[in-house]
């Protein structure tokens, strides 16, 4: 569903992504975890095809990312820290909007089911995002993920300024998606979501996956040691 083969990304001389493959499958959700400047964001942005490559590929649901941005786009549902949605417009507007964009009209109806499913509380359907937590922000993404039928979800600090109740219902989220057979990539620095939620674990330094882990295979504080240990933070280990 999502695979990259020797992707890199130069900027000048830094290499910001370097020689990256990976592979997330129907129902997995492969968490990034990095120090800041680890190539995460860089990873996903080429997905998205925002970056080009400067080598290798990015494949989603078997098509190149780059040579067919447009099909690719349609699989893709992305959720930023920050998602961009129309703050002047409703919920139910906004998702019929951005489910609209890939050619699909649904009934208002079917918008209320995928915002109910999405967890939004019914009397925030007809109030303007800019009256919105992030939290709430955050389930219109899921909702239109669920209104797209889309098959492969990006996530770059999803959770990141969510207070605990509102990340644990994120990540709940997450597992009705996985159980929909979508593949999840998401770039995160919450160790603690990250083993909760994934099926795997990769941790990215200076752009190249150094370490890959099964999630059910590594408890919290091994993975938090081993993380540490990888960023050469060894000093706050002893
Ligand atoms: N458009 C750009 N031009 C130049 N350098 C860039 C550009 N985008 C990213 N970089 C650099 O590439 C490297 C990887 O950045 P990236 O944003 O992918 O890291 P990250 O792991 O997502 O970090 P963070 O955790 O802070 O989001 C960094 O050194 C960054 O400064």
């Amino acid at each position: 569903m999502i695979s990259t083969k020797d992707l890199t990304k130069k900027f000048g001389d830094l290499t910001a992504v370097d020689h990256l493959s990976l592979s997330v499958k129907e129902g997995e959700l492969l968490c990034l975890l990095g120090a800041n400047g680890a190539g995460k964001s860089t990873t996903i942005n080429m997905l998205l095809n925002f970056v080009a490559p400067t080598s290798g590929s990015a494949t989603i649901n078997g098509l190149d990312a780059t040579r067919h941005p447009i099909k690719t786009k349609e699989f893709i549902t992305y959720i930023p820290e920050n998602l961009m949605l129309y703050p002047m417009l409703t919920a139910i507007e906004n998702l019929d909007y951005f489910s609209g964009i890939t050619g699909r009209q649904l009934a208002q109806s079917s918008l209320t089911g995928f915002l109910e499913e999405a967890g939004l509380q019914k009397d925030a359907f007809h109030k303007r995002i800019s009256t919105f937590s992030k939290g709430m922000r955050q389930k219109v993404g899921i909702a239109i993920a669920l209104a797209k039928d889309t098959k492969v979800l990006l996530l770059d600090e999803p959770t990141s300024g969510l207070d605990p109740k509102a990340s644990n219902e994120f990540g709940n989220l997450l597992q009705k998606l996985r159980g929909k057979g979508v593949a999840i990539l998401m770039a995160t620095h919450d160790l603690f979501r990250a083993k909760v939620v994934a099926t795997h674990i990769g941790i990215m330094k200076d752009g190249k996956l150094v370490q890959q882990f099964v999630a059910d295979d590594i408890s919290l504080p091994q993975l938090e040691k081993t993380y540490l240990e990888t960023m050469n933070y060894k000093e706050v280990l002893s």
